[in-house]
């Protein structure tokens, strides 16, 4: 059986035969939900750390099922793109319009559903700027990315990742109907983080990417150079990561950050000594898996932060 890779459906039963996913099933992996989980946790974070959050819970409630949902299009969007790729893909070959349980105009009518739905949300319960910053967020990863950047530059992460970082601004801006420098840092730090996260996954998948004729950074251009470019983000993560310490004047936030970041450089630092192979591989994927929780930890260190000493001059 396909083990090899993240199987979005490991469904196979005990004498090997793969079960047919329920709908709602195929919906969820449609909808990237549990990426979307985390866009959504980080857009919290931004609403938490905006002043007053409490006080506009329904701007707060709106902008979360907004970026929900619109990520969550952005998601099916990306899929109705690439179905032949993700055929290519141990990891991907079981999608749902790969695998033709659903239909490219069922997916197309989903991905409407989910953004129409966004959209009166968003307008209802929110402002113009949240509004505009989360479709930018979805053109930005459903289309700029998916149709553009992905199948033409090694480089398509670097700038596909800006859409996947505007959540904590969103959510900052639903609240407060404006900009500010914190969130903007937070976005960078989504920003720098994403290509850290990304790589040593592509890394492992390196020759489904080549068969797909994806130009994936380890396919163009080597893994040498893309354990060096992971190191060299790895780093920019963990320096970004200090910087809210001293916008809020949050140390036990920063002491966490200086921690966390130390333990991702350093498995940057071996992945970068490791000899090709299947350790390499091992290593890369549970590289990929601390880069999640890591982000999740800087997150949450900032909203229990917020909790404790309020911030009260934000
Ligand atoms: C262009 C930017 C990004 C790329 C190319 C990327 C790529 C990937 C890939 C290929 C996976 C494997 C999951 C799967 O098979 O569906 C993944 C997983 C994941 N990504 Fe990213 N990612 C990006 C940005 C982000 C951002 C901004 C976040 C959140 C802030 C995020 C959070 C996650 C999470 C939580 C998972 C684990 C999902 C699971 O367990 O199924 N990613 N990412
Ligand atoms: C603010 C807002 C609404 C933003 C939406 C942005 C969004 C959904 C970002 C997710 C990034 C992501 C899952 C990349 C996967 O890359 P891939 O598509 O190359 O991976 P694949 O090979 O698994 O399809």
């Amino acid at each position: 059986m396909l083990k090899e890779g993240l199987n979005t459906n490991s469904l196979d039963d005990l004498s090997g035969q793969r079960l047919r996913p329920s709908l709602l099933s195929d919906l969820w992996v449609l909808a990237k939900a549990r990426v979307v989980s985390l866009l959504v946790f980080t857009a919290a974070v931004g609403e938490i750390l905006a002043p007053n959050a409490l006080i506009h819970w329904e701007s707060a409630v709106a902008g979360l099922v907004g970026i929900a949902l619109a990520g969550g299009a952005g998601g099916v969007l990306n899929q109705i793109v690439e179905p032949a790729l993700d055929q290519h893909m141990r990891r991907t070959l079981h999608r749902p319009l790969a695998e033709g349980r659903i239909s490219r105009p069922g997916a197309i009518l989903y991905a409407a559903i989910l953004m129409g739905a966004a959209i009166a949300i968003l307008a209802w319960g929110t402002n113009p700027l949240t509004l505009v910053l989360t479709l930018v967020g979805t053109v930005g990863y459903g289309v700029v990315y998916t149709l553009y950047l992905k199948p033409s530059t090694p480089w398509n992460i670097v700038w596909g990742g800006l859409a996947g970082a505007l959540p904590p601004l969103i959510g900052w801006s639903a609240i407060t109907g404006s900009l500010a420098a914190l969130p903007l840092v937070l976005v960078l730090l989504v920003f720098v983080w994403t290509p850290a996260h990304f790589w040593p996954l592509a890394i492992c998948c390196r020759q489904d990417y080549a068969k797909a004729c994806i130009p994936m950074l380890p396919v163009t251009h080597g893994v040498d150079r893309t354990r060096k470019e992971i190191l060299n983000y790895a780093i920019l993560t963990w320096i970004v990561s200090l910087v809210p310490a001293f916008l809020t004047g949050d140390w036990v936030y920063g002491a966490i950050a200086a921690l966390s970041g130390a333990w991702f450089v350093w498995m940057a630092l071996h992945l970068k000594a490791l000899p090709e192979g299947q350790e390499m591989d091992r290593y890369a994927r549970r590289m990929f898996a601390y880069s999640i929780s890591y982000l999740f930890l800087l997150f949450t260190a900032l909203i229990l932060g917020k909790l404790v000493m309020g911030y009260g001059f934000f």
